[in-house]
């Protein structure tokens, strides 16, 4: 059993946060505070239409302050002629954005132009099936999902077509009881259990809080860590009624260890209820995946595709999304058809009618092509809660790049985070209001209040919902005023169409983006590197606990110092980490027995409470 004295039950990890470097000014940007130092050299090198920043003295710090002043429109007429000379209209799906409290100048558009002309050639180029994420080596299809006509042969279409129907038709088997757990007493499935991680949780997630009914058909739970805490949790939360749990196990992969352990640990607690997993286990992955083999050769109750040309991060609109939306009794053919429709408005290469294209505009401004301010999504929405956790996959995943297409080291990406408003105001706004100044902000307003029928007024004149409109104005206002940028999207309800059109409306701007900073979207080589540290951690334990079990067979014991169990695993160099291997193992009842004190690891001595010969041998 573990023993050390003070081990470290809680870790605390050290965070290194920037110098706030004075504010410079980009000759380009008269209008603008610019990104703090440490970007500039970046803005020097990478980004040719952003000139040189230079340094500035304090003094010329307020004269910075007041070119933000001049530079962002003030005059309440001036300011009204922007709003409508720039305010893009859907009409069929009831949304706006407003981009008129963002600063950039026609001169900044013009400028654009070119690198504009070019993002419309390459998404087009994209949409017609050209190998768009270069380094896999892969097409880039999850607009062919919303629009089947538009995949580049009739394979693909097919496949488009044939899985959508399979997923409303097992739904709709599935709601209506004619597929039925095997030894549930309800006689149908009432809960979905989702595992999956990453774009294999985060769309059914938000789409889930956006669209799931008061009462859906299926209510859904995530498992999407594998934390075993969090994993006992949800099945708690079960209880009896994991006899009638659907299970869907989502990964592309079908290989992502922290999905495979949720699915194993998952399946121990259908054994231990005397159920049979298969038959309700359900596997979204690609064909021939490990994940797909197993529910193959295990007879799962299904098995539902997903396409090697569709990323994680964009697969809401696959088999991903739809079927756990379709199991809560969510329109999902209103989804594609709000996604379709945005999409056509994405693909015009007019600016001012393209509004996918106008977002990456004002990313672009607002960041200096460089990610120099970071993206607040606040939706003033309760049931839009998860759309900033969902645009941060999407956004950071896509652009948060260290190379450009030329293999240019360019370290580009937005930092995306928000909560809702207007919770949010009687949280973090104060520092976006008055503090640091390295962000903007995207309002999404829904004009909708609540149903029809419901509304009653608190005080004369006034209901609750006007309050949140009033919150979201005033906010807006408040940040404008203090030179802060906002974008706004306005729909109308939340429904499954706009949800689509939200979906369709940020995936294309973060291609669009991703073009004019010249970056594969469409890759995530930088998280492999975690999972390959991570793999080689578990590797580096299994040598500890061989090490730890020779010297526990001696006779008498060998206990052994950090340094000991170093150097016989021939890994001295990974000292510190073999430390917290011990300590975390030590903290989790592992039959360890460590001597010593937390505080001043070289003290600490240990052994394994029991040999086992076995393994000594093997
Ligand atoms: O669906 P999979 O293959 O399990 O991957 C889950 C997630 O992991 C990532 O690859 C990142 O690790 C995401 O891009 C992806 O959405």
């Amino acid at each position: 059993m573990a023993s050390i004295s003070g081990i470290c039950s809680s870790s605390r990890t050290l965070q290194n946060f920037p110098n706030q470097s004075p504010p410079l000014i980009d000759p380009l940007r008269k209008d603008h505070v610019s990104f703090p130092a440490r970007r500039a050299d970046r803005a020097l090198s990478l980004v040719p239409v952003r000139a040189v920043a230079r340094d500035v003295s304090d003094g010329a710090v307020a004269a910075a302050a007041a070119a933000v002043k001049k530079g962002l429109e003030k005059d309440p007429h001036a300011l009204w002629q922007r709003y409508v000379d720039w305010l893009y209209q859907h009409k069929e799906l009831g949304l706006y954005l407003d981009v008129s409290r963002v600063g950039f100048s026609d001169k900044f558009v013009k400028e654009m132009e070119p690198r504009l002309e070019a993002a419309f050639r390459a998404m087009e180029e994209l949409e017609k099936g050209a190998i768009a994420n270069p380094d896999e080596g892969r097409m880039v299809g999850h607009y062919w999902l919303r629009d089947s006509k538009r995949a580049p042969n009739s394979f693909l279409r097919t496949q488009i077509e044939n899985t959508l129907d399979a997923i409303s038709k097992f739904a709709n088997d599935v709601v209506s009881g004619k597929i039925k757990p095997p030894s549930s007493p309800q006689g149908r499935f009432t809960q979905i259990l989702s595992v999956g991680i990453g774009g294999s949780a985060l769309g059914p997630q938000f789409v889930a809080e956006a669209l799931a009914p008061d009462n859906p058909p299926l209510k859904i739970r995530f498992v999407d860590n594998t934390d075993p805490a969090g994993i006992d949790h949800q099945i708690a939360q079960l209880g009896p009624e994991l006899a009638s749990t659907l299970v869907i196990v989502i990964s592309k992969s079908g290989g992502t260890p922290e999905t495979r352990n949720g699915l194993l640990e998952v399946q121990k607690a259908f054994r231990e209820a005397g159920l049979n997993f298969p038959k309700q286990g359900v596997a979204i992955t690609q064909e021939n995946s490990l994940l797909d083999n197993t529910a193959r050769i295990e007879g799962w109750l299904a098995r539902f595709p997903m396409f090697d040309w569709v990323g994680g991060r964009t697969s809401e609109m696959s088999a991903v999304g739809l079927l756990p939306a379709a199991l809560q009794g969510i329109d999902i053919r209103e989804m594609l058809a709000g996604a379709s429709l945005m999409d056509e408005a994405n693909r015009s290469t007019v600016l001012r009618n393209n509004p996918a294209a106008l977002l990456a505009l004002c990313w672009y401004w607002a960041t200096d092509g460089v990610g120099s301010k970071d993206m607040v999504i606040l939706p003033y929405k309760d049931s839009l809660l998860l759309f900033s956790r969902y645009l941060q996959q999407l956004v950071m995943e896509s652009l948060g790049k260290e190379f450009d297409l030329d293999g240019n080291r360019v370290n580009q990406g937005i930092s995306v985070y928000g909560n809702k408003g207007s919770t949010d105001q009687h949280a973090y706004i104060q520092q976006l209001r008055e503090g640091v100044h390295n962000f903007f902000v995207t309002f999404i307003e829904v004009l909708r209040d609540r149903p029809p029928g419901h509304d009653w007024e608190l005080e004369p004149g006034v209901t609750c919902g006007d309050y949140l409109f009033g919150m979201l104005q005033g906010t807006r206002s408040a940040l404008y005023a203090n030179n802060r940028e906002s974008i706004t999207v306005t729909v109308q309800e939340v429904t499954p169409r706009s949800v689509g059109a939200l979906i369709a409306l940020y995936e294309r701007a973060v291609g669009i983006y991703a073009s004019l900073v010249n970056i594969n979207a469409y890759h995530q080589p930088g998280v492999e590197a975690g999972k390959k540290a991570a793999g080689e951690v578990l590797a580096l334990q299994k040598r500890v606990l061989a090490v730890l079990n020779e010297a526990s067979c001696k006779e008498p014991v060998e206990p052994l110092t950090l340094e000991e169990v170093a150097d016989r695993c021939h890994a001295p160099e990974d000292i510190e980490m073999i430390y917290k291997i011990i300590a975390h193992m030590a903290a989790n009842d592992r039959a360890l027995i460590a001597e010593g004190s937390c505080g001043s690891p070289r003290s600490i001595k240990v052994f394994l409470g029991e040999c086992n010969i076995d393994e000594l041998y093997a």
